[in-house]
């Protein structure tokens, strides 16, 4: 049995794990990441990254059918499913050098290929070593959740593991929920010419403002997908045709079925309890700064059992290495933007309408600015969408937005929201013409310009000053 000891001990190489160990590494401390499975987790080999290259093959397609306003003859694209699926895994292969063993290794991390189990406070055992470090981070991730539904056991389930691997083109997708996960690959399969099914539960999209959300599913039941809100997919059984779900009074009879019904942390490789690490139904228990309750276990990433996003883990490994290099108190903030990449793109940072109407009461101000009125839309045919902007004492506060890029968007109110940016610096702010983020300064314009152009005192001043000024 070899020991190891190191000062920081990693356990999964996804894209919290990989961030808290090249920068820790990067820093000068003795660094080692353990993963079991792929290096990159689950973004890059079956969440965010298959994700985004199989909806960019769809939009693509799409383009070729709704061109005719622009003036091209539009055609029915003729789709080979599997060499998307080959566009799919060139995408990965692509990316992957970045996270791969060797360039870690060339950053002078150790890297063990093996499951990580703790076996005491300080110890955790990988295969046939035990890696002795002074902190050790949690960076294992989530799984797809498949809900104990009578039936399901009998039936072939596909989840966001295998259905990327997929290569021949399923007749009739059934999707059971109807959160990101199911809702970006509905629109991405329906645009790639397969029959597409959602059964939602209670709502799709439910962690949106329901105003946006509505546009975005509007666009995907135009483009031929059936949603189903309001019943629960509760039985699934067999059926010569394929697969059948019976969700509220209906029978859905599909060739493939996708379960994206939520995911869990995954925890149950690691003896979180032998390490003295309390975990909740959500995940492992930390504080703000990411502690567990044994102080030299912090937690990162979808593990941490908050918010599950890519960009959300790589700041949390921001907030750890302050913490374990330098001793420095460091806090998670609660400014995190999120982004659905269906077309159009929904995206949300701070509070929705709903969420700052509790919190601000008659202090809120609600501005919303159409994307029709955007020249850059209206010169690329894509006009469908809406800023929202929710704003209090003369702050943004939240900002909901369905548009095309609106993940590109966003950005500017995660800066403006981050840095406290009172609503005249993006009010004020020069953008250049014509981008679809004049949206967004329109929306903060739209504050002012009733205070300034309907203002009885203003147009009093200003009728004063020009008798008086030479
Ligand atoms: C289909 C899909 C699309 C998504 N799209 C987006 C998106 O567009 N944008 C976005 O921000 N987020 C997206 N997400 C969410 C995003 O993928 C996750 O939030 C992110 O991967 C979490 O990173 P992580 O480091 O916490 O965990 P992971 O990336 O899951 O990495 C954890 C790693 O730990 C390893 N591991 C687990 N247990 C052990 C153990 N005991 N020992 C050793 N290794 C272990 C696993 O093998 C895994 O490699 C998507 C998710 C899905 C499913
Ligand atoms: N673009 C992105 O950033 C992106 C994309 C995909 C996933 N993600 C992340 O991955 C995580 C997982 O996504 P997800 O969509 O799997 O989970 P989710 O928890 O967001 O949504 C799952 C949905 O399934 C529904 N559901 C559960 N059981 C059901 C049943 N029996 N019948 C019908 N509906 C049922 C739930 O009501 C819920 O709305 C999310 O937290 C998200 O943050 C992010």
């Amino acid at each position: 049995m070899e020991r190891i000891e190191t000062d920081l001990c990693v356990i999964g190489a996804g894209s919290g794990g990989l961030s808290v160990a090249a920068g820790a590494a990067q820093m000068g401390a003795r660094v080692v990441l353990v993963e079991a499975g792929d290096m990159g987790g689950d973004c890059l080999n079956a969440g965010c990254v298959p994700s985004k290259a199989l909806l960019a093959a769809a939009k693509a397609a799409q383009a070729m059918r709704t061109v005719g306003p622009l003036g091209i003859r539009p055609v029915e694209p003729e789709i080979d499913f599997a060499a998307v699926k080959d566009h799919v895994a060139r995408t990965i292969a692509a990316i992957a050098p970045h996270d791969s063993q060797e360039r870690f290794e060339g950053l002078g991390v150790r890297v063990l290929r093996d499951w990580g189990r703790f076996v005491s406070p300080a110890e955790l055992r990988v295969g046939e070593r035990t890696v002795t470090a002074r902190r050790f981070v949690i960076a294992t991730g989530s799984r797809p959740v498949v809900p104990s539904i009578p039936g399901i056991d009998r039936v072939e389930v596909l989840t966001n593991e295998t259905i990327f691997a997929l290569r021949e083109r399923p007749e009739h997708l059934v999707i059971i929920g109807g959160g990101p996960v199911g809702i970006e690959m509905a629109q991405a399969h329906r645009r790639l010419g397969v029959r597409v099914t959602v059964i939602a539960g209670h709502k799709a999209l439910p962690k949106d403002d329901p105003e946006l959300s509505a546009i975005v599913l509007g666009r995907l039941r135009a483009e031929g997908v059936e949603i189903l809100e309001g019943a629960s997919a509760a039985a699934v059984d067999p059926c010569p045709e394929g697969i059948a779900v019976t969700a509220g009074d209906r029978r859905i009879v599909g060739s493939h079925l996708l379960v994206a019904a939520g995911r869990r942390p995954a925890l149950e490789r690691l003896d979180p309890a032998a390490a003295g690490v309390e975990v909740t139904a959500k995940g492992v228990k930390v504080g703000p700064d990411l502690r567990t309750s044994n102080r030299r276990v912090y937690a990162v990433g979808d593990a941490a059992g908050g918010l599950q996003f890519t960009h959300l883990a790589g700041y949390h490994a921001s907030v750890v290495i302050r913490s374990i290099l330098f001793g420095l108190p460091s806090k998670a903030a609660a400014l995190i933007p999120h982004v659905t990449y269906t077309e159009p793109e929904l995206a949300q940072i701070g509070l929705t309408e709903a969420e700052a109407r509790e919190r601000h009461g008659s202090r809120l101000e609600v501005l919303r600015v159409p994307v029709s009125g955007s020249d850059r839309a209206q010169a690329e045919g894509a006009t469908e969408g809406l800023v929202k902007l929710m704003v209090a004492r003369g702050r943004p506060v939240g900002v909901s937005i369905a548009a095309p890029h609106a993940g590109e968007m966003i950005g500017l109110w995660a800066m403006a929201l981050a840095s406290g940016a009172k609503l005249s610096t993006v009010a004020g702010v020069v953008l250049p013409y014509p981008t679809l983020n004049e949206l967004s300064k329109r929306a903060a314009g739209a504050y002012f310009s009733p205070r300034l152009f309907d203002s009885r005192l203003v147009g009093t001043a200003v009728r004063t000053l020009q008798r008086l000024l030479p």
